[in-house]
């Protein structure tokens, strides 16, 4: 396992909770924003993925390629225009809000890019903590972690009774994070949970992530830009242009045939072959498939053969 992660005891809290995950599926989801301008705007171009229950997925990909947008999906925050999401046997993109509200607030903790859209500012960070906890019942509430132990774990223990409005970037990041689990939820989805944290920080957050996932068989999904976060999980999955690109799984990494045959090329080809180069796939005799471009010569040449 990655060398960010520390040893740990196992975490107390929720033995009766199912110790499973909660296994994802997407089928052709498509998402369109609607602007003031009036143009639509395609974030998700036809995403199929499936992601087995206690899976860890790293999601990777450029500024704009639709991360956040799928990972707010998969969290019931918003629908998709079009195509179909399962959590589950539960298909959450026909659910009815109240449906989505229950599984927002007990089975899918989400973690929005930047931390402060995940807290109440003017409150403390143990009541951030007993609010995430609101919908828990009364012995839900006495089986989780006590809040200091919580806190503790993502370098909090000082910061118990300090007023969120007043901590470090660092320390919200943390607290939203530990909200986001306070409820031992069976899917984790952080956007980008360590990105504004020095290398301690950032270990203290993995390493809480992680042991979710040790202890409870937990779904986790993250979006991060930063490749030493992808390596401490075991399977990455690139977006580029709201498809999903490429993955890596235990360190090798694959292109990802898309809906009607869509293959994105890996970036190094694609910087040389720009969009309108034509190429040309043979079958080697081995079993091996061999990707020629086409020269302008040749293809006039070849065209001009009867
Ligand atoms: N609320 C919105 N209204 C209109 N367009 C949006 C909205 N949110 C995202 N988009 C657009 O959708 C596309 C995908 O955005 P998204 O935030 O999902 O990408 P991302 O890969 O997470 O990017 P980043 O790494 O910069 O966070 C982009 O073109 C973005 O500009």
């Amino acid at each position: 396992m990655p060398s960010q992660r520390r040893g740990v005891s196992p975490v107390t809290y929720r033995d009766r909770v199912e110790a499973t995950g909660l296994g994802v599926r997407c089928e052709g989801v498509v998402h369109l924003y609607r602007t003031f301008g009036g143009h639509d705007v395609v974030a998700l171009r036809g995403v199929d993925l499936v992601i087995a229950p206690g899976e860890r997925v790293a999601f990777l990909g450029p500024s704009g390629s639709g991360k956040s947008t799928l990972l707010t999906l998969l969290g019931g925050i918003q629908k998709p225009s079009a195509g179909r999401i399962f959590l589950g046997d539960a298909e959450i993109s026909r659910m009815g809000e109240r449906q989505l509200s229950r599984i927002r607030s007990r089975q899918v903790s989400t973690m929005l890019q930047g931390a402060t859209r995940n807290l109440l500012p003017y409150a403390t960070a143990r009541q951030n903590i007993a609010f995430a906890r609101l919908s828990l019942t009364a012995e839900e509430k006495r089986e989780a972690l006590v809040d200091r132990e919580l806190l503790r774990r993502v370098g909090l223990e000082e910061q118990v009774d300090q007023v969120v409005s007043t901590m470090s970037g660092g320390q919200r990041q943390r607290l939203a994070l530990a909200c986001a689990v306070a409820t031992a939820p069976r899917l984790l989805l952080a956007d980008e949970p360590t990105s504004q944290l020095g290398h301690e920080d950032r270990d203290h957050v993995l390493h809480l992530i992680h042991s979710l996932g040790d202890d409870f068989g937990t779904t986790i999904v993250v979006v991060t830009h930063q490749p030493e976060v992808a390596e401490t999980f075991p399977r990455s999955v690139k977006m580029l242009g709201g498809r999903v690109g490429a993955e890596g799984r235990e360190g090798s990494e694959y292109a990802v045939v898309g809906e009607d045959g869509v293959l994105h090329l890996p970036g190094h080809v694609a910087a040389d072959w720009p969009a309108g180069t034509l190429v040309r796939f043979e079958d080697d005799g081995d079993g091996r498939l061999v990707l020629t471009r086409a020269t302008h010569e040749r293809v006039t040449q070849e065209g001009a053969q009867p």
